[in-house]
């Protein structure tokens, strides 16, 4: 069994509807996935399954070695990072980028009276300068631009030190210059031996950071391609994923992608 994440013919079933169809997927450590797929192929559904908010309705899946089902969730979940703009809503807008942080190693949303130890505190700054906030620290969360905020639920991501960090397109809605900040980041990230094993979700090929080393494609549910970017992301399987003619173009370790002209 994988050490990272292992899912043997999962689906996830809805009103009768397979959001996932018997998907079977393995990361192994020290491997960063990009997952790629057109709006509604079920890419949010597969991270909140590698997240355990959500269970298989059938299929088996596993976590960090632990299999869902038989399992305390709340032990696992300490373990995983996850940064998604679902968690917006869930962080109090008044509270400080630096509390927004702190809170996530008590496993919390809010500050409430907590005392934090200087370490955390440390670790949290340190956290913010790597991803370009120090200057924004005493800041209130909601006062934050979206890749302000996308910077800080990456930093709070990482507070727990987790084995594994689910990002959910980090790079929606940013400009031009966040994406390419970001982008240069999440590189770093990815290409530090001690950072955990990570899966990032994205419609664009654009967002894919160098150091991130296999692609997942899905559509309607259904995985069309999954292994090492050098082999599977190929302009064939990208135009059968979208579902239309595409071309892409690597350059170096930075990808692009176009649609053929009409006619
Ligand atoms: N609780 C639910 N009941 C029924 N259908 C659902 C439910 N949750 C999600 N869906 C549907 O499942 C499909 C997959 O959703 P999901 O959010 O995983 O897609 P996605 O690939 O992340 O899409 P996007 O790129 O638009 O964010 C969508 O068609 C969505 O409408």
């Amino acid at each position: 069994m994988s050490d990272v994440l292992e899912l043997v013919d999962v689906s996830v079933v809805r009103e009768g509807h397979p959001l996932i169809d018997h998907v079977s997927w393995s990361i192994q450590e020290g491997e960063r996935w990009v997952i790629l797929g057109p709006n509604g192929a079920g890419k949010t559904t597969l991270l909140q399954v590698a997240a355990t908010y959500l269970h298989p309705t059938s299929g088996t899946a596993a976590v960090l070695g632990e299999k869902l089902g038989s399992v305390d969730v709340f032990e696992l979940r300490a373990r995983i990072g996850l940064a998604s703009a679902a968690m917006f809503d869930k962080l109090p807008e008044r509270q400080t980028v630096l509390q927004t942080v702190l809170t996530a190693a008590y496993g919390m949303t809010a500050h409430w009276q907590e005392t934090y130890e200087a370490a955390d505190e440390s670790r949290a700054l340190a956290l913010l300068d790597r991803l370009g906030m120090s200057q924004y620290t005493d800041r209130r969360f909601g006062t934050l631009s979206e890749g302000e905020r996308k910077r800080t639920l990456i930093a709070r991501a990482l507070m727990t030190d987790p084995e594994l960090l689910l990002l959910d397109e980090p790079a929606a809605g940013l400009d031009l210059g966040g994406r390419e900040d970001l982008v240069r980041r999440l590189g770093a990230l990815a290409q530090d031996e001690f950072a955990p094993s990570m899966v990032m979700v994205t419609h664009h090929v654009e967002e894919i950071a160098p150091g991130f080393t296999h692609v997942l494609m899905i559509r309607q549910g259904k995985v069309m391609a999954a292994g090492p970017l050098d082999t599977e992301l190929t302009a064939r399987n990208l135009s059968l994923c979208f579902g239309l003619p595409l071309t892409l173009e690597r350059r170096g370790d930075r990808w692009s992608a176009q649609g053929l002209p009409l006619g």
